[in-house]
């Protein structure tokens, strides 16, 4: 078996080896790693890159792997908190000037990175989940031991999550590859929304949860109050609730050594062919694409040649590495552990999040994919100047390399040329990607109101989604019969003395009241079943101000149900402008063709001739605005003189506007169709 080893040095080697393993009574070379700690040193041969590199993993069998995740509601303090483990873990340096590591991992190196994390920056928020590699010292038992040396080190994975509901399907990737959550709730402001609606997606991962209660140093923190909160919530047990100050570092020795005696290892066969999970993609200017994995089963070494089990093709592996917290080549990846791969794929569409990637030589069981994510608005994007196509087309292919969650359709529009339809998780995942364009390609782009993905049936039997209101045929004989709309199940948090106003706005969101409880003497809990296209325009903001700011908000998704659907057109001139028409529940339609009407008025400038707005549903109109016409002074150079005269230029200026009127195109500005978007 030794000179078996030996004769097995090169990577070139390693193929026939493998073959040789599979056929004798040898372990698969991955098990050695674990079975007999003395081997390891020959095992290396196996995968040589990794004594190129410092960090050995080797070392790191399942049993010394913790992964983990840290969730709760928004600004309740994760990416502070991940701040603070990676410095006490020596992964950052303490100061490092630059505030929320996770949330700009990669900007050193990455420069499309680097301005999605300027966004979420400027906005406070975590948009993208990042991982980190960290190594902490710490007894099996999770104490802190004061004899360094003697205790073992542990390789824990810290993956951030966004805290947004947008995002909530980039937590349930996260939560993919975890044992184990910290769930970090605001000593202030206790459970909210998202705390209700992560702790479900964890609990119904089965992982391990650790409850942090954050934010301790603050004057009118409450810490008992949460406690119980939780523990009649979530049946969580108060002693087993941390208490910290990320801030100010109160309470944060007790973090990594609950996370190593709490959350399991991760379960996976070091002696099986190698199973990994692909959880996240981005490409690279220099690189090519870099994707996020989870080595479930078996080890990958670089130069190993895999397959996707989506897919089929077949890639060979230029790089592997960890995040620690930038990209550390370490010449392999095994069981347990969370790192990258480079693999010279073209593009992230060929990294499907959720797929399976195995060694070629071998076929796998596939692991269970994530949910897709599901896209809950449609916009379309058109270039501002028809003649920019080519650039928009161009900033937003570069966008999406980096985004798979959008997705983008070619359409066409009789107002505004040629443009996109773009799928987004949501109106902050949509705001979020405007201004990517703006910002890094300088695009200026007019968007159409957003629309939900409803279901027309016509009478003759067919059945289609529309995602744009143009795609509803005006074909008379092709009525529609029947129409469906998606709805979600929203979770609202807030303070009691606002249960009033918040039901008001429920309802007049068509919402049907699903549940109302009250979580202590101040806080009430409600759960509605809302359409969703009543929740993509303004909810939230307008639930913020009815609340005075106190009420969270979160929303899965849910069924479609029968709604009774019109499609509304926006007339200029008589004309339908395409790009304006919105589908609203009949009910709600005189009352947002009236908002709109009285929008554009504001909006669009005098011309030289009048105009006449319309909202229309068919033929019926069912509100109406004119702007008058700009009036020049024909009689301005005549001073006295004969009536008839006057008269006669009067007329001809007339007929001059009649003609302007039925040949002249209306200039709409940009700012109209962005005040439309606000239109509920
Ligand atoms: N006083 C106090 N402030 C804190 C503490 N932890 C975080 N903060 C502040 O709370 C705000 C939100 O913190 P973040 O770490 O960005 O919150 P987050 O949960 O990551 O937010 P998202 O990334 O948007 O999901 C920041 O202004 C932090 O400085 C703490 O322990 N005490």
């Amino acid at each position: 078996m030794g000179s078996l080893f030996r004769a097995s040095k090169t990577l070139k080697s390693q193929k026939y080896l493998s073959l040789l393993l599979t056929f004798s009574n040898f372990p698969p070379f991955a098990s050695i790693f674990t079975l007999n700690d003395s081997r390891f040193g020959v095992a290396h041969d196996f995968c040589s890159n990794s004594r190129q590199n410092s960090i050995d993993l080797a070392q790191y069998s399942p049993e010394r792997i913790r992964n983990f995740s840290i969730i709760a509601h928004v600004d309740h303090g994760k990416s502070t908190l991940a701040d603070r483990l990676l410095e006490l873990t020596g992964t950052i340096k303490r100061g490092h000037g630059q505030p929320q590591y996770l949330d700009k991992l990669q900007v050193s190196l990455y420069w499309s990175c680097a301005l999605l994390s300027k966004v979420e920056r400027e906005r406070g928020i975590t948009v993208k989940a990042q991982t980190a590699t960290m190594f902490h010292k710490c007894n099996h038992n999770g104490s802190n031991t004061k004899d360094v040396d003697k205790a073992p080190t542990f390789l824990l994975n810290l993956i951030d999550t966004p805290g947004h509901v947008d995002f909530s399907y980039e937590v349930s990737r996260s939560l993919a590859a975890c044992q184990g959550a910290l769930l970090v709730v605001d000593a202030v402001q206790g459970v909210q929304a998202q705390t209700v609606a992560n702790f479900y997606l964890a609990f119904e991962s089965n992982l391990a949860i650790i409850p942090v209660i954050n934010k301790i140093d603050q004057p009118t923190a409450d810490p008992d109050r949460v406690k119980a909160q939780l523990k009649s919530m979530f049946d969580l047990e108060p002693s087993e609730c941390l208490l910290t100050s990320a801030k100010t570092g109160l309470g944060l020795e007790q973090v990594l050594p609950s996370v190593i005696d709490r959350i399991p290892h991760p379960p996976g066969n070091t002696s099986s062919p190698l199973r990994m999970l692909l959880l996240d993609s981005y490409y690279d200017e220099y690189k090519g694409v870099i994707c996020h994995v989870a080595i479930v089963d078996g080890m990958l070494c670089k130069g190993d040649k895999i397959s996707s089990a989506a897919t089929g093709y077949t890639y060979e592996v230029a790089d592997v590495g960890i995040m620690h917290p930038e990209l550390t080549p370490t010449g392999v990846l095994l069981t347990g552990q969370v790192g990258y791969i480079v693999s010279g794929m073209r593009s992230t569409k060929e990294a499907r999040v959720g797929d399976t990637l195995h060694h070629n030589r071998f076929s796998v069981e596939p692991l269970p994919g994530f949910k897709p994510a599901r896209h809950m608005v449609f916009s379309g994007l058109y270039p501002a100047d028809g003649s920019d196509f080519e650039a928009l087309n161009h900033a937003i292919e570069r966008l999406t390399c980096n985004d798979a969650s959008v997705s983008v359709t070619k359409e066409s529009s009789s107002a505004l040329g040629l443009g996109f339809r773009c799928g987004f998780l949501g109106l902050l995942h949509m705001d979020v990607f405007h201004q990517r364009l703006e910002q890094e390609h300088g695009a200026h782009v007019i968007s159409t109101v957003p629309t939900v993905p409803y279901i027309f049936e016509y009478s003759d039997g067919s059945k289609v989604q529309v995602q744009n209101p143009a795609m509803l045929p005006s074909d008379p004989k092709k009525r529609v019969t029947a129409s469906w709309e998606p709805t979600v199940l929203a979770t609202i948090i807030f303070p009691s003395e606002y249960v009033g106003p918040v039901i008001t706005l429920c309802s007049e969101r068509r919402g049907q009241q699903l549940e109302y409880s009250f979580m202590d003497s101040q806080r009430a809990f409600m759960k509605y079943r809302l359409p969703l296209r009543e929740i993509v325009v303004d909810f939230y903001n307008e639930l913020k101000s009815i609340t005075s700011g106190y009420a969270s908000f979160d929303y899965e998704d849910s069924d479609y149900q029968e709604s009774d659907l019109v499609k509304l057109d926006i007339l200029l001139n008589g004309q339908a402008v395409d790009a304006m028409s919105t589908i609203v529940h009949k009910l709600k339609a005189q009352r947002v063709g009236r908002e709109l009407v009285d929008k554009l008025k504001k909006f669009i400038d005098r011309q030289m001739f009048e105009i006449t707005i319309q909202a229309a549903i068919g033929t019926k109109v069912i509100a109406r605005e004119t702007i008058s016409a700009m009036r020049k002074n024909v009689l301005a150079k005549c001073y006295g003189g004969d009536v008839t005269r006057k008269k006669k230029l009067l007329e001809k200026q007339k007929e001059g506007k009649k003609r302007m009127k039925r040949i002249g195109s209306v200039d709409i500005p940009q700012e109209a169709f962005h005040e439309l978007l606000k239109v509920s």
